[in-house]
């Protein structure tokens, strides 16, 4: 400590500001850039003030906690019901947060930069905590999970490491698309769902209409199961609700003496100086600093140097036993010894490997490329590492003729790859140029081959049969808002090719119309529409509904007769020429004037559906003919053309890098 008091007043970053508790925190929500002095202090210098700060106190409690009175439980409900918040109360309520809430007075779990930006949680947040019921102590273990639907992977994750959840319905809003998704979730986990109404304080809060639609939509209710009401903004209701996790959720089965050492990996991040930091659930048995241990999925050997709770900071223990929720550091560097979804257990004592998460399928695929080629390294290790904390990307190795070598990713909707780009700019500094994302497509030749699509450029690669065909993916579009603006949301879903399946109302207010939509649709503007055009009202929530035939084509972009490949897109063909004159009239006012004209065009196949003309910049040549006669100046004027003319035909304009973000929004 003595280190940094000294450099302190010298010094502004993270390491000489906040000390080490500060640090460690840093550390854990992101890559925190130290000095080199804070971090040589820090890597070498005073290794025991390298560790986060042991809590002897919670820790000593928590160890004498027996697992019959452990619960592990998740907040889940619809984006913006209340789940952090609600966090925070439970949090503040167990003494969990006392200085903790001086740092981030809200929201203290939503850690990431991205998500105090936002307001919404990206991230699944886990926190120990103890509450005493009767007089004894147990230790609860609540997971915050996101609640848009592009997030819906670290829900089912967050729900596979509890057996209990609670179901957060907001009192002036009822029910929504989300919240249906995330009973289904808890519902298949065979989880026990305690039913919450939240934001009772509020003027507008209909708490005995919502509990209603609680019981009728989900059948929960009844004695002993009756939807608890809570203002997370208040605390009122709070402590009945921590005594309801208590007495309705069962305590995690676990055998810590008998069985083996068995955990499941269920999170994990990178930091900068201890290596991979996992998060995991422990299933039985028990694991101390120093034991020896492997995964079944790597097999990679690997020694615990650290181990602990989340207290809700990082909290030193000696070990971690069955029931608990902890995490783990072993100096593991590379993030290829990890996986997500894995089994750990001791290097010496093999066990059955766990189910693991269901694989991810990947809803839209876009090219990240460095903003310098140079800088393609550098990208690589920063998309290495955040897709070691966010294990729903995919990732595959790209190159265009215009961005250079890159990456095309794949995500689980538009707002994660706009998340993820995000935290790579923040977190890892890394200034990147993103591609119009893009659905797979399938395409099937005659005799019934099945080739995918996952980007513009495979179109070309495609042997276009007379009988090949292209299917699209589909979903099942379930959409929630007020009576008075079904026909807005109607016609919204008729304008992007979309085929109604059902129409219901909920309750006496609202109404439930579910959509069959092409995901291509999705992966547009179609979300920011129907905020639009329903004051923000309406929710969405989708599922696969398999592929159907489309009448797709391939648009590309010439510049001067000369292809630009990242900006070529697959569009339908009712659209492509709506969507040609667009890009061309954009790109006319974002590139710069040549000394030659410039042409424009959008083409399909040989066939250009729309031009544009960037005219060419008109040097004086007169400039220096003072007076002179009018032939000389013809003559000036005619030489003049006859130059730009061959310009034109050596002339290659090369389309700025910076000209691709506002293109291929
Ligand atoms: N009046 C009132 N406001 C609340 C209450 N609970 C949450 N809010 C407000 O509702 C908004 C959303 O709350 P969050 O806790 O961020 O919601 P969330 O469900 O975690 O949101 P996501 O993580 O993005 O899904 C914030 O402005 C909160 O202050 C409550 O009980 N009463």
């Amino acid at each position: 400590m003595a280190v940094f008091a000294r450099l302190a007043p010298r010094c502004a970053c993270p390491g000489a500001r906040e000390g080490i508790g500060g640090l460690w925190r840093s550390f854990v929500s992101s890559a925190s850039g130290l000095c080199a002095r804070h971090y040589s202090a820090f890597e070498g210098g005073d290794t025991a003030a390298a560790q986060p700060p042991v809590e002897t106190d919670v820790a000593n409690l928590i160890s004498t906690i027996p697992p019959s009175r452990i619960r592990n439980f998740s907040i889940v409900a619809h984006i913006d019901h209340g789940k952090s918040t609600l966090a925070d109360r439970i949090l503040e309520h167990t003494g969990a947060l006392k200085e903790a809430l001086d740092k981030a007075s809200s929201q203290y779990l939503d850690k990431l930069k991205v998500e105090k930006e936002r307001g919404i949680t990206v991230k699944a947040q886990t926190a120990s905590i103890v509450h005493h019921v009767g007089g004894l102590p147990y230790l609860l273990n609540l997971v915050d999970t996101p609640g848009h639907v592009d997030f819906t992977y670290e829900v089912s994750r967050s729900l596979s490491a509890c057996e209990g959840c609670l179901l957060l319905v907001d009192a002036t809003q009822g029910i929504q698309a989300q919240t249906v998704s995330n009973c289904l979730l808890a519902l298949e986990e065979n989880l026990e769902i305690i039913s919450v109404v939240n934001k009772i304080d509020m003027p507008a809060a209909n708490p005995e209409e919502v509990t209603k639609q609680i019981e009728d939509v989900f059948g929960l209710g009844g004695e002993g199961d009756a939807a608890l009401r809570v203002s997370a903004k208040t605390g009122q209701g709070v402590p009945e609700l921590l005594d309801a996790v208590v007495h309705r959720i069962a305590p995690p089965e676990t055998d810590r003496e008998e069985r083996p050492f068995k955990a499941l990996i269920f999170d994990a991040h990178h930091d900068q100086f201890r290596g991979v930091v996992c998060l995991c659930r422990v299933i039985d048995g028990k694991i101390s600093r120093g034991d020896k241990i492997a995964s079944c999925g790597t097999k990679t050997e690997l020694e615990v140097l650290e181990l602990g709770l989340m207290c809700p900071e990082p909290t030193r223990t000696d070990k971690l036993e069955g029931g608990q929720i902890g995490y783990l550091v072993t100096g593991m560097k590379k993030t290829a010894d990890i996986r997500i979804g894995d089994t750990l257990h001791k290097a010496d004592q093999p066990v059955e490997a766990l189910a693991g998460f269901k694989p991810i399928k990947s809803m839209c695929f876009g090219g990240i490329f460095p903003s310098s080629t140079d800088e393609y390294e550098s990208l690589k290790k920063a998309i290495e590492k955040l897709t070691l904390n966010d294990s729903s990307v995919v990732v595959h190795r790209e190159s265009s003729q215009a961005l250079g070598p890159g990456f095309r990713c794949g995500f689980l909707g538009l707002l994660h790859m706009e998340v993820f780009l995000q935290r790579l700019e923040e977190e890892f500094a890394q200034s990147v140029i993103a591609t119009k994302p893009f659905v797979p497509l399938k395409v099937i030749d005659g005799e019934m081959r099945e080739k995918e699509i996952l980007s513009p450029g495979d179109w070309d690669e495609v042997d276009w049969g007379r009988s090949t065909r292209v299917m699209e993916p589909i979903v099942l579009a379930t959409i929630v808002c007020p009576n008075e603006f079904t026909g807005k949301v109607i016609q919204l879903c008729h304008d992007h090719r979309g085929h109604q399946v059902d129409h219901s109302a909920l309750g006496s207010q609202r109404v439930m119309l579910r959509y069959n939509l092409p995901l291509p649709e999705l992966a547009g503007d179609f979300y920011d529409s129907l905020k639009g055009c329903t004051s923000g009202y309406a929710t969405l929530e989708y599922e696969d509904a398999g592929h159907q035939d489309a009448d797709l084509v391939k648009l590309d972009i010439r510049v001067n007769g000369e292809t630009v490949d990242s900006l070529s897109q697959v569009v339908p063909r009712v659209n492509s020429y709506k969507t040609g004159k667009s890009v061309v009239s954009k790109m006319k006012n974002l590139l710069d004037r040549q000394v030659f004209e410039v042409a424009l065009q959008a083409v399909i196949g040989n066939k250009i559906i729309a031009r544009e003309t960037i005219s060419a910049m008109r040097k004086n040549v007169l400039a220096k003919c003072y007076g002179g006669d009018v032939s000389r100046k013809k003559k000036l004027l005619a030489k003049q053309k006859e130059g730009k003319k061959r310009l034109k035909r050596l002339g290659s304009v090369s389309v700025p890098v910076d000209v691709f973000p506002a293109l291929l929004k």
